[in-house]
C-alpha cells in the first residue's frame, strides 16, 4: 500500500498555518467559545486575514496545471490538502488492488443534521476518493454524475474509513465507487461517472 502524495512529511508553515486555520473553525463553531470571542479576539483574527490577503496572490494567478497531474493538486484540495484550511485533510493511501483508501474523523465544522456529517461533505469526499483510484489506473477525469446512497447516518468525531474503486472503463467513461464505513458498516454509497478529459487551466 502506497501513500498518495498528498503532503512532504514534514508540515511546512503553509501546513501549519492551515492546520491552526481548521483548529480555529471548528473551535468557533464551539457554542462555548462564545463567551470567549470577545471584539478583541475576533479583531486580532481579522487583522491576520487582512496581512495575508494583502499579500496573497490573486486567485486566478494561483492555478495552473493539468487534471491529475499537476504538482500539488492533493496539497491544496478541499478534501486531502494540507494546505488547504477547509480540507478535512484526508491521507490517501493506494491499495494493491488499485484501490484509494483512507481514514479520518470529521469534526464539527462538517455537520449537517445535529451530530452527523453533512451529504453534500460525504459526495465530496466520495468525488476524490473515486478520483484518485481513477488516476491511478491512468484514468484521469473530470466528474460527470454522482448518485448518492445514504445508507445510515455518519456521525462525527467517530473514525470513518473512506474507499474509492474505479469499476470499469468505455471509451472515455469511466465508472467507478466510492463509500463510507463506520465500524464496517456501510453509510453511503457513491456511484460516479467520469469523463476523461485533459484541463488546460
Ligand atoms: C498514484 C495516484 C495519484 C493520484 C494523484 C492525482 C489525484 C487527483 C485527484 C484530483 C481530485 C479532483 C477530483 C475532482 C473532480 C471534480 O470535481 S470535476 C468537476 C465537476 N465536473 C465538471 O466540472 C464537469 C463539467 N462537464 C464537462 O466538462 C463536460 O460536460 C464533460 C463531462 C467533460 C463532457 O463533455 P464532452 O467532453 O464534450 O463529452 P461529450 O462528447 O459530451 O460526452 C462524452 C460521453 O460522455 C457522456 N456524458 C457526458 N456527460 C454525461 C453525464 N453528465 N451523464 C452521463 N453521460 C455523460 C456522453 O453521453 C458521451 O457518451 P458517448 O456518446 O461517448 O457514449
Amino acid at each position: 500500500m502506497n501513500e498518495v502524495d498528498s503532503g512532504s512529511g514534514t508540515p511546512d508553515a503553509v501546513e501549519v498555518a492551515a492546520d491552526a486555520v481548521r483548529r480555529l473553525t471548528a473551535a468557533i463553531l464551539e457554542s462555548r467559545v462564545r463567551g470567549v470571542a470577545t471584539p478583541d479576539v475576533s479583531e486580532k483574527i481579522s487583522v491576520l486575514a487582512d496581512r495575508l490577503e494583502a499579500v496573497a496572490a490573486h486567485p486566478r494567478e494561483c492555478v495552473t496545471g493539468k487534471i491529475g497531474t499537476h504538482e500539488g493538486a492533493l496539497q491544496r484540495s478541499p478534501v486531502s490538502g494540507p494546505k488547504n484550511p477547509v480540507a478535512i485533510p484526508l491521507r490517501f493511501e493506494q491499495c494493491d488492488d488499485g484501490s484509494s483508501l483512507a481514514h479520518t474523523e470529521f469534526p464539527r465544522q462538517y455537520q449537517g443534521p445535529p451530530g452527523l456529517v453533512h451529504g453534500g461533505v460525504s459526495g465530496l469526499v466520495l468525488d476524490v476518493a473515486m478520483a484518485v483510484a481513477n488516476s491511478a489506473a491512468g484514468r484521469a477525469g473530470v466528474t460527470a454524475e454522482m448518485t448518492l446512497r445514504y445508507l445510515r447516518p455518519t456521525p462525527l468525531y467517530t473514525e470513518v474509513t473512506v474507499r474509492g474503486r474505479h469499476v470499469r472503463v468505455e471509451g472515455r467513461k469511466t465508472w467507478s465507487q466510492g463509500t463510507l464505513e463506520v465500524d464496517g458498516e456501510t453509510t453511503v454509497v457513491c456511484d460516479g461517472l467520469f469523463i476523461t478529459k485533459e484541463l488546460a487551466l
